[in-house]
């Protein structure tokens, strides 16, 4: 089966409450009932409910942007899978670039996110990708294989089916260097056989894997053309619905 395309807009620590509501609200009128392909709004936590109330009865969906490994208890600031479903979040990113390297998440904390929010039934944007350092030095594949390795260990068949990877380089975030539509496809084929290997065939070539890192709608186009990349994870050009809609354009 064909894998269907997601766009998802990652807000990051943006927006103001109106501000939220009013781009939630744009990107729906613009993306209308039945788009080509599937499409979510990432906003900060505190503008889950009003985000999901602008988007109710629409065809995007709502994500958010971390989740904790507990069901419930003492575990202060953090919020729980339950809670993002009873919000309406249908996916949670998990291990964003800045996350790891801003605030030092691990990869065994990755793990331990990725089972609890499965478990949940939260679908789950996993984010990979080496640093610039990384990539001169040619790790990059190294770093694909610790990542995937430490993210995925122990998770069952059935929840393989509500993973997504996205693919972020992290010289690529934020800095206006897109990658080359080559260089990505061979990263994603890289990622994909990866996971064949761990885990097989089936698995691998249902997994769809997301693009990351200044993304816009005049890069969509060509990396979208290629086999393995299966949609984007936008934030800068997610911040306007205009530049965003543009991007959801390119995966139709
Ligand atoms: O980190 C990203 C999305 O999660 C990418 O951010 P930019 O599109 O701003 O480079």
């Amino acid at each position: 089966m064909p894998r269907r395309k997601l766009i998802a807009g990652n807000w990051k620590m943006n927006t103001t409450r109106a501000e939220a509501v009013t781009l939630a609200k744009a990107v729906a009128a613009g993306v209308g009932a039945s788009p080509a392909c599937d499409v979510a709004v990432i906003p900060p936590f505190p503008w889950l409910v009003p985000v999901a109330d602008a988007l109710a009865g629409t065809a995007v969906a709502l994500g958010a942007q971390d989740v904790y490994s507990e069901t419930k208890g003492a575990f202060t600031g953090e919020v729980s899978p339950g809670m993002l479903l009873e919000v309406g979040c249908k996916y949670t990113l998990v291990g964003h670039s800045e996350r790891r390297h801003v605030i030092g998440e691990t990869d065994a904390a990755t793990n331990q996110k990725v089972h609890a929010a499965l478990e949940a039934g939260l679908h789950v944007i996993l984010c990979i990708g080496e640093t610039l350092a990384e990539r001169e030095r040619n790790l990059q594949e190294r770093v694909f294989q610790r990542q995937v390795y430490a993210a995925c260990a122990g998770l069952t068949d059935e929840q393989f089916a509500r993973l997504i990877f996205a693919y972020e380089p992290v010289w690529a975030i934020g800095t206006g260097k897109v990658a080359t539509p080559e260089l990505a496809q061979e990263a994603h084929k890289n990622i994909r056989a990866r996971m064949g290997m761990l885990y097989g065939d089936n698995i691998a070539a249902a997994l769809p894997i997301l693009y990351g890192g200044s993304l816009t709608g005049e890069s969509a186009p060509g990396l979208f053309a290629q086999p393995d990349i299966d949609g984007g994870l936008v934030g800068g050009a997610s911040l306007k619905a205009d530049a965003f809609l543009k991007i959801v354009a390119a995966a139709g």
